[in-house]
């Protein structure tokens, strides 16, 4: 999946692909609607186009004229500056999927992305084959889903973007008693505040302008089931209270009806947040933060898995081989290393999207390094080496030492931190002789 950023200003256009990169999305610039329009031909259909409304050569309400036409479905967003939201909502009649101030761009593009992204996957999630993972972190996760999943406990689900959070959620309700019955996942970042509480629990014919007909909500969808609440961090405070009135009474109203309905679903949540410091922060109650996290499954990120990444790229490379038509036997030498050496900031998700664009682009039999267009560069993310307790850093440090065959350079890679910074670490817990 790429980002094609189409803005006439190079400063600011660099300035939007660099927000994304640093997200590990890949981007691809055009300046003017030809040179976009050349691009475009050959675009994938999970791809992304953020345009700004005013190009050199025309408006780029032109150019998803064009890419309409030419049955060019990939989700648009237009880009406005103050006082051009009036013509940015007129391309969103056309079909561009939303529009961003460029005044806001900084916090809102990458959320909003995400969320389109996700919205790309749920329409093919049923049909993803899932890859059952051995790692060591891997199985002691699979234990505690089992363990859970037959109880009624809420569970709380943490770990970084991509991790597979959603897919630890689905298995709980697939191993639980409530398997034949819904399992309704809403995004809570996506949602508007303003409608909120109707998506939660439905509204009565009337009930405020546009309500011409009942509505269901997320709570009498998943009825008897599970309710998955994704980016659950992203609540309002009113919601949060509703909500938790939801969970505690187990009884919601739908807007303007008169009487109570019962709430029976399992709530399971996720989150890349610190919960904990949004409550110190009072963006969080902590009433609901004990609601939820009944349970708690916490995702390792996939640097700290390391002999799940070759397993999970060869199950990626032959997904991929199937979707495009291709033939790629496996990995070279060189590659293998790549993968393993980097931080992967965007998990599973991100290991997903490489592996699909090397078999893409691979002229071979085998995918190489330069196929998989990985920076290498610890990155911010891996560089926080910053672990609770001695025995967890011990055992990543030894897991790192076991997938790079006892290359100490190449362990240090895996966990993102200098040699110096390893060799210490080896003294100190005493793995300097073994090692
Ligand atoms: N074991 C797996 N086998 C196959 N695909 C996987 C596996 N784990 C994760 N993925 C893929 O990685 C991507 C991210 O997974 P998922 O949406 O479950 O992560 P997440 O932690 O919920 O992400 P976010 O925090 O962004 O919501 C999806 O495309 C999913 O299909």
């Amino acid at each position: 999946m790429k980002v094609f950023v189409i803005e006439d200003n190079p400063v600011y256009n660099d300035y939007v692909c660099n927000l994304l990169k640093k997200d590990s999305f890949d981007t691809m610039s055009a300046y003017n609607l030809a040179t976009a329009k050349k691009l475009l031909a050959k675009s994938e259909v999970d791809d992304i186009v953020v345009a700004d409304l005013r190009l050199p050569d025309g408006e780029s309400i032109e150019l998803l004229r064009w890419m309409r036409a030419n049955d060019k479905q990939q989700v648009f967003i237009v880009m406005t500056n103050y006082g051009e939201v009036h013509t940015a909502v007129e391309s969103m009649k056309l079909g561009s999927k939303d529009y961003i101030q460029k005044q806001l761009l900084e916090d809102k593009l990458i959320p909003l992305i995400r969320t389109l992204q996700k919205e790309h996957e749920k329409r093919l999630q049923w049909n993803i084959p899932i890859f059952v993972r051995q790692g060591e972190a891997y199985q002691k996760i699979k234990k505690r889903v089992r363990l859970v999943a037959t109880t009624r406990m809420s569970v709380l689900i943490l770990g970084e973007n991509g991790t597979g959070k959603e897919h630890i959620a689905q298995h709980i309700h697939q191993q639980s008693k409530l398997a034949d019955k819904p399992f309704v996942a809403v995004d809570c970042g996506a949602l508007s505040p303003s409608l909120i509480q109707s998506a939660f629990f439905g509204h009565v014919k009337g009930a405020f302008t546009g309500a011409e007909a009942n509505k269901t909500g997320y709570f009498l969808e998943a009825d008897g089931g599970t309710l998955f609440l994704d980016e659950v961090g992203n609540l309002t405070m009113e919601m949060q209270q509703m909500l938790l009135r939801a969970i505690q009474e187990r009884r919601y109203r739908p807007v303007g009806a008169k009487e109570d309905k019962t709430a029976n679903v399992r709530i399971v949540a996720a989150t890349n947040e610190d919960l904990q410091k949004a409550v110190t922060e009072k963006r969080f109650r902590q009433d609901l933060l004990y609601r939820l996290q009944e349970y708690v499954i916490t995702m390792p990120p996939l640097r700290d898995c390391p002999e799940d990444i070759m397993p999970l790229a060869e199950f990626f490379r032959e997904m991929a081989n199937r979707e495009l038509e291709r033939e790629v036997k496996g990995f070279a030498a060189s590659a293998r290393n790549a993968l393993l050496a980097h931080a992967w900031p965007g998990n599973v998700r991100e290991l997903k999207q490489k592996i699909q664009t090397a078999v893409l682009q691979s002229e071979g039999d085998m995918i190489t390094e330069a196929d998989l267009e990985l920076d290498n560069e610890p990155s911010a993310t891996s560089a926080c080496f910053t672990l609770k307790s001695g025995d967890e850093e011990r055992g990543r440090i030894l897991r790192a030492l076991k997938q790079a065959a006892g290359n100490k350079k190449m362990a240090a890679k895996i966990l993102g931190i200098g040699r110096t910074t390893l060799y210490n670490k080896l003294v100190e817990y005493g793995l300097n002789e073994e090692n």
